[in-house]
């Protein structure tokens, strides 16, 4: 599936989606990684070794502790609802229903999944999650994927799914697209089929860290631009067709994930962090002018041309942050008129997330190095 393709199949299918999965697709979840702590050793596993088994928590690509910070991300990205990940933020119980429950106090209308396994489900826990106003909750039986097919297990998934939905309004089962799995996964389906509201399967996506185990089993990558497996697409739309039962079954592609949902968030935060002079890119990125100097003298020179002329820049350290096109014009300017440029100039594509992470760097002016000749003696 492309990217036309999934905006068809989103639009066609968007009022059966799961709830969480509407606002996320658009952009609008906050993406609340509350601990990376998890009792479970997936062999598809896509965390970083950052989050990884580490009691850190983010909010979207932010670290954080505090929930006044998670608020302050989900306004700087209009967010209208979260999806609290993890690791397994059932392990962390006290914490994931205080983070909740500030989140839904908050803000009005703010929509709460959250994804956990089975066996971390207990009735305190769902009573706690319901009272802080829990929406949807996920549940991925991992032991399926990672040990095999087994009624027994299967059974107690479906206990877990009845106890869910006796506390929580809308209740799945998520899991990972696994190629060539499409006879177990059916079988699943059948058996969650009026239990489980809805069942997502991902694209299996290989990260540095999984990369090496799935190589073992005989995964490949399905292309070089994506980060998707070869295979767990079939196997995903195969199970989707031959499904006979009444539960909506969504396959998320990865593509869906990087090319939809991200960009739809950087977006959305983007037009609340912009700086005046920045500009915001189809794929939500910030461009910015940056002219470095290595001397005052030099950069006051300048400002107070831009100032003179009304072009609004900032001053950080020895650099002096401008609209890009407005930087590549001056430049030209300043060359047709042969005016002495006593600056290096390049243009920066960032990441509108909290650490700014820069993704391309153009430059425009590079700082020639000064040869002085040494005199004989
Ligand atoms: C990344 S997990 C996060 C929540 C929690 N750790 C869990 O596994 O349920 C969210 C969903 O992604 C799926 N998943 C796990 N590893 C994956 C991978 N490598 N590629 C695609 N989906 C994956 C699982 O089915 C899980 O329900
Ligand atoms: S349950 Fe989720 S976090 Fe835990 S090991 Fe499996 S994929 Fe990783």
């Amino acid at each position: 599936m492309n990217v036309e393709e999934i905006e068809k199949y989103i639009e066609k299918n968007y009022n059966k989606l799961p709830e969480g999965c509407k606002q996320c697709v658009k952009g609008e979840k906050l993406v609340l990684f509350i601990t990376g702590i998890c009792n479970n050793n997936c062999y598809y596993c896509p965390l970083s070794e950052k989050r990884k088994n580490k009691d850190v928590i983010y909010a979207n690509e932010r670290l954080i502790t505090t929930v006044e910070e998670a608020i302050d991300e989900a306004k700087l990205c209009s967010s209208k609802g979260v999806g609290i990940t993890g690791g397994d933020p059932l392990l962390k119980i006290n914490r994931t229903v205080k983070f909740l429950k500030a989140l839904k106090d908050e803000f009005k209308e703010f929509h709460a999944h959250l994804y956990t396994t089975p066996e971390s489900v207990s009735e305190d826990k769902l009573k706690l999650l319901k009272d802080a106003g829990l929406d949807e909750i996920r549940l991925h039986p991992t032991k399926i994927f990672n040990e095999g097919y087994n009624e027994e297990y299967v059974k107690f998934l479906c206990d877990k799914l009845s106890l869910c939905n006796k506390y929580i309004e809308d209740v799945g089962v998520e899991i990972p697209g696994i190629p060539n799995m499409e006879n177990e996964i059916l079988k699943l389906a059948e058996s969650v089929d009026g239990l489980a509201k809805f069942m997502n399967i991902n694209e299996l996506e290989f990260s540095e860290e999984n990369y090496y185990e799935l190589e073992k089993r005989g995964f490949y990558p399905k292309n070089d631009v994506s980060n998707a497996i070869a295979g767990s697409e079939e196997t995903s739309l195969k199970v989707i067709n031959e499904f006979k039962g009444n539960m909506f079954i969504h396959y998320c592609p990865s593509v869906l994930k990087d090319a939809i949902q991200m960009k739809n968030r950087l977006i959305n935060r983007a037009k609340n962090v912009a700086k005046p002079y920045e500009v915001i890119t189809d794929e939500g990125l910030l461009l910015r002018g940056i002219m470095i100097f290595d001397n005052e003298e030099d950069l006051k020179e300048i400002a107070n041309i831009l100032e003179e002329n009304e072009i609004e820049f900032e001053i950080i350290d020895n650099k002096i942050y401008l609209n890009p096109f407005i930087l590549e014009d001056i430049i030209d300017e300043m060359k047709r008129q042969r005016y002495p440029i006593t600056f290096s100039a390049y243009i920066s594509e960032v990441y509108p997330t909290s650490d700014a992470l820069e993704v391309e760097r153009i430059p425009l002016i590079t700082k020639k190095l000064r040869f002085r000749r040494r005199r004989r003696r």
